[in-house]
């Protein structure tokens, strides 16, 4: 099994190239990729397939010539991922699978239209940032309260005061289940500026991860509605720093493109027989 591995600001992933759709990846053999010790490791897998070739539940006649096949790292499914979109359209351009410009890619939330050039960072329209209203979350005995937002997947975007360096994502946060029935990526966001947070997020399926494409969108959504600029026509650009690098995040009503990098460093091929 050929795999490529890469990441968008230390979000990281193993990219299997399975154009025809001949791969069996399994929630454990997803599990087995990522694992940091005795796999390859990663935050998560990103299967690239002809949308033609996708199976069921993907429409085989989407305007998209390819299909972001991703899976958390513990063999989930999630609908979107904004970094790994990013990785994906660069490794699509770099393979010579794809042009560079303006194209979209299929995605369990639906078509994402991405630009990049032959180098350098990659912008994704990420879709509608939904606010549903209040939500909570709980860390090591603190309820902290936030706003539910999707953006394709499930987030509660929490505000704090302090640097969110201090604290404790050692452990998943606790969550109602009845209120999150899918589970949820919870984040923690201070501002740190004029349109500019720092965020740290606890994704569902994966754990702490140095960044969260969705996760800085949601955040932007919910500090951007804090700061009395979304709802509107009005647009505003925000920066999110995350530990593993910075991002920027354009709103313009509900809609949002999501702009950072994709690097690919390393390719090679699963031992025979190992997973
Ligand atoms: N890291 C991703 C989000 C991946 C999916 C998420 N863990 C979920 O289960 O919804 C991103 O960059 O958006």
């Amino acid at each position: 099994m050929r795999f490529v591995k890469g990441h968008g600001t230390e979000n990281d992933f193993v990219i299997l190239p399975d154009p025809d759709g001949v791969l069996d990846l399994t929630p454990y053999a997803v599990a087995r990729l990522c694992d940091r010790r005795a796999g390859i490791g990663a935050d998560g897998v990103l299967r690239v397939v002809r949308t033609k070739a996708a199976g069921p539940g993907v429409e085989s006649d989407a305007d998209a010539e390819w299909f972001m096949d991703y899976r958390n790292a513990d063999g989930s499914l999630a609908e979107m991922c904004g970094n790994g979109l990013r990785v994906f359209a660069r490794y699509l351009v770099d393979a010579g699978l794809a042009a560079p410009g303006e194209w979209d890619v299929a995605t369990r939330a639906g078509l994402r239209r991405v630009t990049l050039g032959a180098s350098g960072d990659v912008t994704v329209e990420m879709g509608p940032a939904r606010l549903l209203g209040p939500g909570e979350a709980s860390l090591a005995g603190t309820v902290f309260q936030g706003e539910r937002v999707s953006v394709g997947n499930p987030h509660l975007a929490c505000r704090v005061d302090a640097p969110v360096t201090a604290l404790d994502l050692s452990r998943a946060p606790g969550f109602d289940p009845a209120v999150f029935p899918d589970g949820v990526n919870v984040e923690f966001f201070r501002f740190v500026g004029e349109r500019h947070v720092e965020m740290r997020v606890y994704e569902r399926g994966s754990g702490e991860t140095r960044s969260c494409g969705t996760g800085t969108v949601a955040v932007a959504a919910t500090a951007a509605a804090a700061a009395g600029t979304i709802g509107g026509a009005e647009t505003s650009d925000w920066t999110v720093d995350v530990p593993g690098g910075r991002v920027s995040v354009a709103l313009d009503g509900q809609a949002a493109r999501l702009t950072g990098p994709a690097v690919l460093v390393a390719e090679g091929e699963a031992w025979p027989g190992w997973l």
